[in-house]
């Protein structure tokens, strides 16, 4: 059963409902010595595996996002905010509750599957037809793409393994901006990003949204949080702490966390 059920707003489009979500990670072996030998030789000894400790990341969460709404998700370190953005980019199976969704949500990583051996370009283009646009709409779009990543001239065409974290987190930005997703899921891409690639990828998150469906963003520089959200969701130990209006929520949460 559900630990707080939800209460969704008849008047609003609903895109993401959170219902009573529990999610553990199981870890195996944890404490015990984890390499191969020692799987071997249990295997040969006919042992059982050793213990298995679970990790109850997200405990009974409950919420609803709305049409239009960029969601900031903020807590400290292990709060479960990473956790949450797969769970509802349906990476991890819920052990309770569930998440829906209307539409195709895609989750925007720090560590995005872009191939660092190829170039800027081959990532754009590679980019593009893995989010399902057509390679006709990948050519409409390329440039577009690379105005915005705005990299230092020539640098399109070189490996990415030769780029900055910076540069690397433009253009990935740069490559999911390039589509109208129906819930965009930002974890900590806009972190590396300069003062004035934030302001431009803060207007751009304003168009999506007004495209698109919702815009979740994870991030720990809280003033990326309050300059591209219009409502914060605040995560303690799995559990919702607070949910409201970026500026209630993120001085509650500065003064809990100055403490
Ligand atoms: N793959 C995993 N296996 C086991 N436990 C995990 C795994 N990933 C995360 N956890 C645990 O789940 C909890 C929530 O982690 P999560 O990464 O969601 O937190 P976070 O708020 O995003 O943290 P951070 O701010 O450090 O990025 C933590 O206790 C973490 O140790």
């Amino acid at each position: 059963m559900a630990q707080n059920p939800v209460n969704i707003d008849p008047t609003r489009e609903p895109i993401v409902v959170v219902d009573g979500l529990h999610i553990v990670y199981r870890v195996y072996g944890a404490g015990g010595k984890g390499n191969a030998a020692s799987a071997m030789s249990r295997v040969i000894k006919r042992q059982k595996r050793p213990s298995m400790t679970e990790v109850h990341a997200i405990k009974g969460l409950s919420f609803v996002a709305y049409r239009g709404e960029a969601v900031g998700v903020i807590g400290t370190n292990g709060s479960g905010k990473s956790t949450l953005l797969q769970a509802i980019a349906g990476l991890l199976p819920p052990a309770r509750g569930g998440v829906y969704t209307d539409g195709q949500p895609s989750l925007l990583g720090v560590n995005a599957a872009l191939m660092k051996d190829l170039t800027g370009e081959r990532n754009i283009v590679l980019g593009c037809l893995a989010m399902g646009m057509t390679p006709q709409e990948t050519k409409e779009k390329y440039q577009e793409v690379v105005d915005f990543a705005g990299l230092k001239p020539g640098f399109i065409n070189y490996p990415m393994r030769t780029y900055s974290s910076g540069m690397g987190a433009r253009l990935r930005f740069a490559i999911a901006a390039a589509k109208t997703h129906d819930v965009l899921l930002i974890d900590e891409a806009l972190a590396t990003g300069d003062g004035k690639f934030r302001a431009k990828s803060k207007r751009r998150i304003e168009e999506l949204r007004k495209e698109a469906g919702a815009v979740f963003l994870v991030a720990h520089q809280l003033d990326v949080v309050r300059e591209t959200c219009d409502r914060v969701i605040w995560l303690d130990d799995g559990q919702m702490r607070m949910d409201g209006p970026p500026d209630e929520v993120i001085s509650a949460y500065t003064e809990a966390t100055q403490k």
